[in-house]
């Protein structure tokens, strides 16, 4: 694995505690690069659109939240296209790549590089890298033209394939020397936007004219600082499908059980939402909130008081619930993937167990019903659905629109509704996480009516210690720059000493 990003910030202070979290442009390292109108000014297609140009002082703004003393706080450069570009269309080598695990939306994006790129700017030369980071260096690669990409949303998966591991920046960084390609769209998770972070300085090292451009991919929305990440929808709603089974399953027998494993590795949202969304669920198990099986206040006796209460119940469990409980209950070994990431113990074998068993002693004359659905895989092979596939589309014309205007070293999103381009330090320095002390953890007790599990004391003591990540669903941000902020205003009060 190589080393995390030693990036700079570019930070722009403004009036009333304002502050930019700029992104890199070319021009920071190379200063004298020549620009071009854009070539959407001559479409007849967007001529009609008054505005479609990004003013280039426009920026997104992090909290949206604010009181009427608060500083304005942190803000993203706002994604679109500008008047001017650093590349003309013929000199356009671009390339593709996707990375990590499958999202539904993969081929949408990939599909919206390469037509955006043709239909808006005349770019004709266009790369599939396949099997990820290491195909730079370890394959061929493809070419990618409209006509090849024309029927690919409708498909799962990513036809460039994908892998985990296998990332070498200087194998990667002299591929992208050696074919001349001078953009780079990066399409992937965390680990794969450390590995943007990292091709993009040591192209700036090399003094490059390259952009490089991410697109945030994660099926768990375990990304931060976005609102949410493309095919999360869509899982959410396949997800349905295996609930509504388990909800079928249970209440057609006696004391029936349906238990539902779903993605989540550090993250619970897959979980969360489609608990919120089906209703049929009695109790949702996610990483970041504890549970414990025995006892007085435990997994097992709310589970005999729902089947007493309603002759049935359904359980939705993310992968990575009750980690900490398994390990204490089996000896394990720790495993990790290519990437480096911590393979889980199945928490839904382990839990079907731990149940029956329970039920099985003499002591509860209990005989309990339980089915369990693993359609892990399922919830993210499948193709995105509408909503998500105007969102890839989104997606991929900021990417093309930033790289076309020099910006690189970023990463495209919708920050409050807006899309931004964001450094790839704040989205690979924390991960986005259920914050169980939010309203919308509150809202999912409230459905299925289940124990928390924690006391409050409990709950206050754990927040305190892990720092509260940043996420669209809290109302208080906490970016270090948000607290120099307001630091600043405090301070100083309005002062400006920054461009904008
Ligand atoms: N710190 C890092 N520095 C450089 N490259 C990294 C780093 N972490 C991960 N990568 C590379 O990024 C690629 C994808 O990483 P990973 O398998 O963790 O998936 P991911 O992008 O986080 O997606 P997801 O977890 O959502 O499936 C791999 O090729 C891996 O080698
Ligand atoms: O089996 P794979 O491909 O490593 O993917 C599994 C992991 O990928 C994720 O979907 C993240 O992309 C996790 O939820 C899951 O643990
Ligand atoms: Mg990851």
């Amino acid at each position: 694995m190589e080393g995390e990003s030693k990036a700079e910030k570019k930070l722009v202070y403004g009036d009333w505690g304002y502050v930019l979290d700029d992104v890199p442009h070319l021009t920071d390292y190379l200063p004298d690069l020549p620009t071009y109108p854009n070539p959407l000014q001559d479409n007849p297609a967007y001529s009609v659109v008054k505005q479609y140009f990004v003013n280039s002082d426009d920026t997104v703004t992090q909290k949206i939240v604010v009181q009427k003393n608060s500083p304005r706080g942190i803000h993203f450069r706002r994604a679109g296209p500008r008047q001017r570009v650093y590349f003309e269309s013929d000199e356009v080598r671009a390339c593709i790549v996707t990375c990590g695990g499958l999202c539904p939306g993969l081929n949408t994006v990939i599909r919206e590089i390469v037509c955006g790129l043709y239909d808006m700017y005349g770019v004709t030369k266009i790369l599939g890298i396949e099997d990820g980071y290491k195909g730079f260096y370890a394959r061929n690669t493809v070419t990618l033209t409209p006509k090849s990409v024309n029927d690919i949303h409708k498909r799962g998966g990513t036809i460039l394939g994908t892998s985990r591991g296998g990332h070498d920046t200087l194998k990667i960084a002299d591929s992208i020397e050696d074919r001349g390609i001078n953009q780079v769209y990066i399409i992937g998770g965390d680990g794969t936007q450390k590995g943007a972070s990292v091709i993009f300085e040591e192209i700036k090292m090399r003094g490059l004219k390259v952009a490089v451009a991410g697109i945030p991919k994660t099926i768990d929305n375990d990304i931060a600082v976005i609102d949410k990440s493309f095919g999360f929808d869509t899982a959410v709603e396949e997800a349905q499908r295996a609930i509504n089974a388990a909800h079928v399953e249970s209440e057609s027998v006696e004391n029936g059980i349906g238990l539902v494993k779903l993605m989540g590795r550090y993250s619970g949202f897959i979980a969360m939402y489609a608990t919120l969304a089906s209703r049929d669920v009695d109790c949702c198990l996610i990483p970041e909130s504890p549970f414990y099986l025995e006892g007085k206040g435990g997994l097992l006796e709310y589970i005999e008081k729902r089947l007493k209460e309603n002759g049935h119940m359904v359980i939705v469990v993310a992968e990575g619930a009750g980690q900490q409980l398994i390990a204490e209950s089996m000896r394990t070994m720790d495993h990790a993937d290519a990437s480096g990431n911590k393979l889980l113990l199945d928490v839904g074998l382990w839990l079907s167990q731990k149940i029956k068993d329970h039920f099985a002693t003499a002591r509860k004359k209990m005989p309990i019903n339980l089915k369990y659905i693993d359609p892990t895989y399922m919830i993210r092979a499948v193709p995105s659905n509408a909503s998500d596939n105007v969102y890839c589309t989104l997606l991929a014309h900021s990417a093309i629109h930033g790289a076309m205007a020099g910006y690189t070293g970023f990463t495209v999103g919708p920050v409050n509704g807006r899309h931004a381009y964001i450094p790839f330090y704040n989205i690979t320095e924390k991960q986005n996480k259920v914050v169980i002390t939010d309203r919308m953890w509150a809202r999912l007790l409230s459905s299925t009516n289940q124990p928390s599990f924690l006391s409050k004391k409990e709950i206050e003591e754990g927040t305190r210690k892990e720092e509260v990540p940043q996420t669209q669903l809290l109302d208080e941000g906490n970016s270090r720059a948000n607290e120099k902020a307001e630091e600043q205003l405090e301070h100083n009060g309005p002062v400006s000493n920054g461009s904008i």
